[in-house]
């Protein structure tokens, strides 16, 4: 252990109202929109299978072309109304919007920059629209961020001369004004996105990744930053030096999630896993037969996956430049809204529930309570659910368990097709303890 200066801030999980109900929200819609849905992946007829938001570095665009799509930015069909209340039938209980994406266009009207929102014909205050009617339909709202910010001057990957130790210095006043901004003229934001800080640039500034996070829960107490924002003392990243956990939630896992076997040590912390409909795409790309798009229920199962090893599932959207939702988009949000709608109450304020995993799906638990959610995604032909419970269980439940071992059962699932992933609830005796009937085998 060394005295670090820019290191984890606490230790273990954080336990305050703000941060139960970021918990307790486990299922949320990510959305990537910026000047990069305009081409949509396209530039000069030909067509690049890489990330949308990314077309400026793939296509080779010079940085004044690409900016000047600012003037192009209409998006006549935009209602953020209507974006919020499919998120609210989709079950979001939480959206992450792209205030700023390393193109270093602004969705508000800050102040720090004339790249942004109010300059364009649109001229309107699109995160003022969104945060408002999200947070009308009850929808928490978290502000993504890029530090990485390939419009700005003063942006630097690395830090090599003095010229460069002087123009990020500016960088960083410039990046943590427009933070300060955003915290204070949007007062319901509850939690702040970081990416783009992988970068030497910033790693040799860890001091600005712990004031900012400092600065933001001054301005706005209660807020969360992810641990992407962190660097420490020797650069270290999401963990300092000393193993801690640095901001307030781990968020490593983008476009992948832990192993449900081998991962558990993430049940620890606070976490969150970001995840696209293609493979790879953010922003809105014109071309989505580049690769596989995941299905509904591909996707559900991962936000069901998500809550049983204790973390929350951000679900991307990328919608066009003219503010439309593609129909792949309209569907997923109505068919894990219709699967939500009913089985919500397993995944919402639910965690891991420490049972040892087994084939046919996952355990999620409401925290505090004596009942076990079994969500079941692959049932079994025998139809016969294996579960070995923690030494000692006792079961309330009757109806369809069978007891075949010490702490080992099968629960019997009616045989018939199942379209949709099933749920079953078990009760335990609260007081579940010793004693057992089988005697284990002598080998
Ligand atoms: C959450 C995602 N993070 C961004 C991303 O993948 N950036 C990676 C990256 C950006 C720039 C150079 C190399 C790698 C994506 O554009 C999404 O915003």
């Amino acid at each position: 252990q060394q005295k670090l200066q820019y290191g984890a801030q606490y230790t273990g999980k954080r336990t305050d109202a703000a941060m139960n109900k970021w918990r307790s929200n486990r299922f949320g819609q990510f959305i990537h929109w910026g000047l990069y849905a305009i081409p949509g992946g396209v530039w000069n007829g030909k067509t690049y299978n890489y990330a949308a938001e990314f077309l400026k570095s793939s296509a080779k665009i010079p940085t004044s072309t690409w900016d000047s799509l600012m003037y192009q930015f209409n998006p006549v069909k935009f209602n953020a109304k209507e974006w919020a209340k499919m998120a609210k039938k989709m079950g979001a209980k939480y959206m992450t919007i792209t205030t700023k994406h390393h193109e270093g266009f602004c969705l508000w009207p800050t102040k720090f920059t004339e790249f942004n929102i109010s300059h364009t014909p649109y001229k309107k205050d699109i995160l003022k629209e969104l945060v408002e009617a999200y947070n009308a339909e009850g929808i928490d709202v978290n502000f993504y961020y890029s530090v990485l910010d390939w419009h700005h001057p003063d942006w630097r990957y690395d830090i090599k001369s003095a010229e460069d130790s002087i123009a990020f210095r500016r960088f960083l006043k410039f990046a943590a004004d427009q933070l300060r901004e955003l915290a204070t003229n949007y007062p319901t934001v509850k939690a702040f996105w970081f990416d783009g800080t992988w970068d030497n640039s910033i790693k040799k500034n860890g001091w600005w990744t712990l004031e900012v996070e400092k600065m933001l829960k001054e301005v706005r107490p209660g807020a969360i930053v992810n641990s992407r924002l962190r660097a420490d003392d020797f650069g270290k990243r999401h963990i300092d030096s000393n193993g801690e956990l640095m901001g307030d939630y781990e968020s490593g896992y983008e476009r992948r999630l832990p192993n449900p076997y081998k991962d558990l040590q993430v049940t620890k912390w606070d976490w969150e896993a970001c995840m696209t409909v293609p493979e790879n795409q953010w922003g809105y790309h014109k071309d989505w037969s580049l690769s596989h798009v995941k299905s509904p229920l591909e996707l559900l199962e991962m936000v069901v996956h998500t809550t049983s090893m204790g973390g929350n599932f951000l679900l991307n959207f990328g919608p066009a430049g003219d503010g439309s939702i593609r129909k792949e988009e309209q569907n997923i949000a109505a068919e894990i809204g219709a699967w939500m709608q009913a089985n919500g109450h397993v995944i919402y304020n639910c965690d891991y529930a420490g049972w040892e995993k087994q084939d046919w799906g996952y355990y999620t638990k409401q925290k505090g309570s004596n009942t076990l959610n079994l969500v079941v995604f692959n049932v079994p032909v025998s139809g016969l659910l294996k579960i070995k419970a923690p030494a000692g269980t006792r079961f309330k439940t009757k109806q369809g368990l069978e007891e075949i071992a010490k702490d080992q059962y099968l629960f019997h699932m009616p045989i018939q097709l199942y379209k949709v992933p099933q749920v079953i609830i078990l009760e335990t005796e609260s007081n579940s303890g010793s004693g057992d009937k089988y005697q284990e085998a002598k080998t």
